[in-house]
């Protein structure tokens, strides 16, 4: 059984990885992720400068997953530059750079800084990154995120890939379709980041279980599977040429499966891997390639992007 993935030029061992933000802040953890059987590592999005985040309780699992308002804590960009300089790249698993600028120029500092380097580091533009106060988040606005990706193939002259915030109507996909299409070195966009603002109750407390926006946080897990699927199928469909990485609801081999059939280059895992540690990799693709012996795939390929209609 392959589950080899070849794809940005290179050919990676496997076909699941971290979600950004998850086991990925510091350089202990992305070790722990490099040596485990993680086919790739992505770190923590960065901002231009160090921040702590938000005040705690800020991450609170769930029966169906979690609910998360991290507010960006991340060692800053230097720190993770500086990993990108120190990376096994031989290793034959990618690095990719998460960033998540609180401005259009802190991104594309970011991205001419990253590009001065030459290092092989794929960055992954968070376009869930915050907007001017008062705007949606930058996924969100059409306009924006239109001149943002035309700013980014100013600042950065190789492919690099976005993470796309979770759309819910024809008409988004089709709107953000045509914006990502304009772009031919965008070489991949990920799907979905959390499903935004979410609300948990805790009925015994009658309180809210996380702090920061008086509770309001992204969801993560179970809650997120269809609409992670969705996402993945519909910009599969609309964006011929570039690569889908699925992100969203994979616990097992089951859900990576759905997202391969859907469309999906690699997978991520985020909720499963905060709870579960970098040992999740094997046993989901342990389990993945036990799917595909059953169904007689010999490889990824055989079933990427045949989810059958009726
Ligand atoms: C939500 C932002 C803080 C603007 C971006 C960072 C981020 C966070 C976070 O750091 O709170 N959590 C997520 O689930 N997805 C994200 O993209």
């Amino acid at each position: 059984i392959d589950l080899s993935v070849t794809w940005l030029g290179q050919t990676m061992p496997g076909c699941l990885y971290n979600a950004s933000g998850v086991w990925c802040r510091e350089e202990g953890e992305l070790e722990a992720l490099h040596a485990s059987a993680a086919a790739a590592v992505i770190t923590k999005s960065a901002t231009l400068t160090p921040r702590d985040g938000n005040p705690e309780p800020r991450y609170c699992r769930t029966p169906l997953g979690s609910i998360n308002s991290m507010g960006l804590p991340n060692r800053g960009f230097d720190y993770y530059l500086d990993y990108a300089r120190r990376y096994r790249y031989g290793s034959g698993k990618p690095l990719f750079l998460s960033l998540s600028g609180l401005s259009l120029d802190d991104n594309c500092a970011m991205l001419r800084r990253l590009a001065e380097e030459g290092l092989p580091a794929v960055p992954e533009v968070n376009l869930s990154c915050p907007n001017v106060p008062g705007k949606p988040q930058l996924g969100y606005d059409f306009a924006a995120t239109a001149e943002a990706l035309e700013a980014f193939d100013a600042a950065y002259s190789g492919l690099y890939g976005v993470k796309l915030p979770p759309y819910f109507d024809p008409a988004h996909f089709a709107a953000m379709a045509e914006i990502l299409n304009r772009h031919p070195r965008l070489a991949f966009v990920t799907c979905i980041n959390s499903i935004g603002n979410g609300l948990v109750v805790d009925i015994d407390s009658e309180a809210v279980v996380i702090k920061p926006k008086d509770g309001l946080g992204g969801l993560g897990g179970d809650y997120v599977l269809p609409t992670a699927l969705a996402n993945v199928r519909e910009f599969f469909r609309l964006l011929p040429g570039k690569d889908v990485v699925g992100c969203g609801g994979v616990k097992s081999g089951r859900e990576a499966f759905m997202h391969i059939l859907a469309g999906a280059r690699a997978v991520q895992v985020g909720t499963c891997l905060y709870h579960e540690g970098p040992g999740a990799f094997s046993r989901i693709a342990g389990e993945l390639a036990m799917l595909m012996r059953v169904k007689g795939y010999r490889s990824l390929d055989a079933f990427r992007g045949r989810l059958r209609t009726l």
